[in-house]
């Protein structure tokens, strides 16, 4: 038995998974089942419960009417951050770009209505994420779209500053004709250290080596092979910075990268270096920058992004001689607009479908063949964490959790993230009011105090199966249907998949079996002809359809736990008479 220590996780850019959710939407189930992915759509729909988005920025005409197909779409620009919190509260889908902050405000403002954000672009550091996920609400952007625009926006600045494009420009609507004044610098030759080499950094790079320019690059997430397969050298950022005649910007804005260019560093650069941010402003310390060009350190700076935006006008940066500067345009091209309004479009619309889409932000994102065969242990894990969780007698409190998966496969080969979410969701959902998804179930179980610890074990045989059984503990409890304590000492249930559907497979230390569907009645009694008899009696009079029945036991005579799954829910009366049942010694009723 291994016990899984850290998360081995595959995240795949193409791929699809399915998510619902819960407010507007008729359904708690958190995985619609692969095979009719528009169930949801059609009784939302039918229930006149089109979802409404909010488009707070201007986004491309396809993409607005592709949203138009499934939703109401409320176009309202430039709202103030009051306006924003006012209106988010009837609404199940926001659109932004880089212009809106939607804070924790913003999802407090909500009152779990908003589902989906949708970040028309790739920055998300106007997207307060730590929220989002504590509301359950999943953030997706669009992150392919306008990579090029942006690759070009950054050539057109290096090329501009490198022969004064934008000051001579100036200087001859002044009236002007200073030819000396304007000399540049070639490119051709020169050291450019591209700083980010993910999609904008590796665009810039391959344009640049188009040029005759000497790329390198910094990042120590990248690949050192697709850097060299565009003959790209990946270096320290110490060489980089040292080394580089221009420097390119394309790192995301994180605590990490926050201020990365900063007094220090300049003073490191070579003297006249020229620097290019399409990046993020509040990767450079724009006070230090200031410092830097007027101490000519730094040459010329080109900024298409600023710590705050629009700068104000006293910015001393903006104004600087050696300073070109644009209104954040790196994505605004025609061509880039229209396809990432398409792109967000599609990904919220999925989102809000109950499919949660490949650029998802703040939830793991997994294979659609993984889904697709995990799906039944998805529903199982769920019931297993309600069941154990309405086994607990009133006033234990649930803290240690335990899930052990059983599999034939090796660890790295079964990816448990969904599995554990569902435990969580299973868990906290019946007794509480909060809602749990596959976005927000870590946060959730830690709030509640939950410490839920997983463990694997590694069967012999055929890893045709993900899982061959799921088991779900609760340690330090006390249980109302006392069987369900095994030999451990804790609540144990324990299922498995069987023909495509989840059975409750052993209680305690009792071999069971039954579909997971409706509701249990767990009864314990001691072995005796005639129980199944009597309960089923009780039953059939209040017109209960028993779908399922099995009965476990110790050893003929001594005691055994039966296992009655029902498709209605039966009345007190009747669970009262069940318990009267002399040889009856203890019973539990549980909705699934
Ligand atoms: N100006 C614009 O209009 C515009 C348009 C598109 C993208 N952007 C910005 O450009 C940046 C890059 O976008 P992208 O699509 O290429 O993102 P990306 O995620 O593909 O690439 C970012 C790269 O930065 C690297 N990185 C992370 N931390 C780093 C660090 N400390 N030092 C060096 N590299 C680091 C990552 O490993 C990654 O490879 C983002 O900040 C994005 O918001 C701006
Ligand atoms: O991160 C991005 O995608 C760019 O900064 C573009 O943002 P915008 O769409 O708000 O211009």
């Amino acid at each position: 038995m291994s016990v899984i220590s850290s998360w081995n996780l595959t995240i795949s850019l193409n791929t699809t998974i399915s998510l619902s959710w819960r407010s507007s939407l008729p359904s708690r189930a958190i995985f619609p089942r692969p095979k009719k992915p528009k169930t949801l759509v059609v009784l939302a729909i039918a229930l006149g419960a089109k979802p409404t988005v909010l488009v707070a920025e201007k986004l491309g005409d396809a993409g607005i009417q592709l949203l138009r197909t499934f939703a109401n779409v409320d176009c309202s620009y430039n709202l103030s951050p009051e306006e924003l919190c006012t209106k988010i509260s009837l609404c199940d889908a926001l659109i932004v770009r880089s212009g809106t902050k939607v804070t924790r405000e913003v999802f407090e403002s909500a009152m779990g209505r908003l589902k989906v954000v949708g970040r028309a672009g790739v920055g998300i550091d106007n997207v307060d994420i730590s929220a989002a996920t504590e509301h359950g609400c999943l953030v997706v952007n669009a992150p392919t779209a306008n990579t090029i625009a942006a690759a070009e926006h950054g050539i057109a600045l290096l090329t501009a500053v490198s022969r004064n494009v934008a000051q001579a420009d100036a200087s001859v609507k002044a009236g002007k004709w200073e030819r000396n004044k304007y000399v540049g610098v070639s490119l051709v030759g020169k050291i450019l250290a591209v700083m980010g080499f993910g999609k904008v950094g590796s665009e810039v790079a391959r344009r640049a080596k188009g040029l005759g320019m000497q790329v390198i690059a910094h990042d120590p997430y990248a690949p050192a092979d697709r850097a060299r397969a565009i003959g790209v050298e990946l270096v320290s950022f110490e060489e980089a910075l040292t080394t580089a005649d221009f420097i390119s910007l394309h790192m995301p804005l994180t605590p990490a990268t926050s201020k990365m260019f900063n007094d220090e560093t300049f003073s490191r650069v070579k003297k006249g270096v020229r620097i290019i941010n399409v990046a993020r402003g509040g990767v450079i310390d724009e006070e230090a920058l200031l410092r830097a060009l007027d101490s000519g350190i730094v040459a010329q700076a080109a900024l298409d992004v600023f710590t705050e935006e629009p700068p104000p006008q006293e910015n001393k940066l903006v104004r600087h001689e050696n300073v070109t500067v644009t209104p954040h345009l790196g994505a605004s091209t025609t061509e880039a607009q229209e396809g990432v309004a398409l792109e967000i479009a599609e990904a919220v619309v999925g989102a809000l479908k109950g499919e949660l889409a490949a650029t998802a932000v703040n939830a793991p994102m997994v294979p659609a063949e993984v889904l697709l065969e995990l799906s039944p242990y998805v529903a199982l894990t769920e019931k297993l964490g309600r069941l154990a969780v309405q086994l607990v007698a009133g006033g234990s409190g649930v803290k240690f959790v335990k899930v052990t998966y059983a599999s034939a496969r090796g660890p790295d080969d079964l990816d448990t993230r969904l599995l554990r979410a569902m435990v969580t969701k299973g868990l906290i959902e019946p007794i509480s009011s909060v809602f749990v998804n596959l976005v927000n179930a870590d946060f959730i179980g830690k709030q509640r105090g939950l410490r839920l610890t997983e463990e694997r074990i590694v069967l012999d045989g055929s890893p045709e199966k993900p899982l061959e059984f799921i088991q779900v503990r609760i340690a330090n409890v006390e249980s109302k249907f006392a069987s369900a304590i095994s030999n451990s000492g804790e609540i144990t249930v324990e299922g498995r998949v069987k023909d495509g559907k989840p059975h409750l497979t052993k209680v305690g230390s009792f071999g069971v079996d039954v579909s997971l569907e409706g509701s249990i009645v767990l009864c314990r009694q001691s072995d005796q002809p005639g129980i199944i008899g009597k309960v089923g009696n009780i039953l059939s009079e209040e017109n209960v359809n028993v779908n399922f029945m099995s009965v476990g036991r110790i050893a003929p005579g001594k005691q055994a736990v039966m296992t009655i799954g029902l498709d209605e829910e039966p009345s007190r009366d009747a669970l009262k008479k069940i318990g009267e049942i002399t040889a009856v010694e203890e019973f539990v009723f549980l909705k699934l």
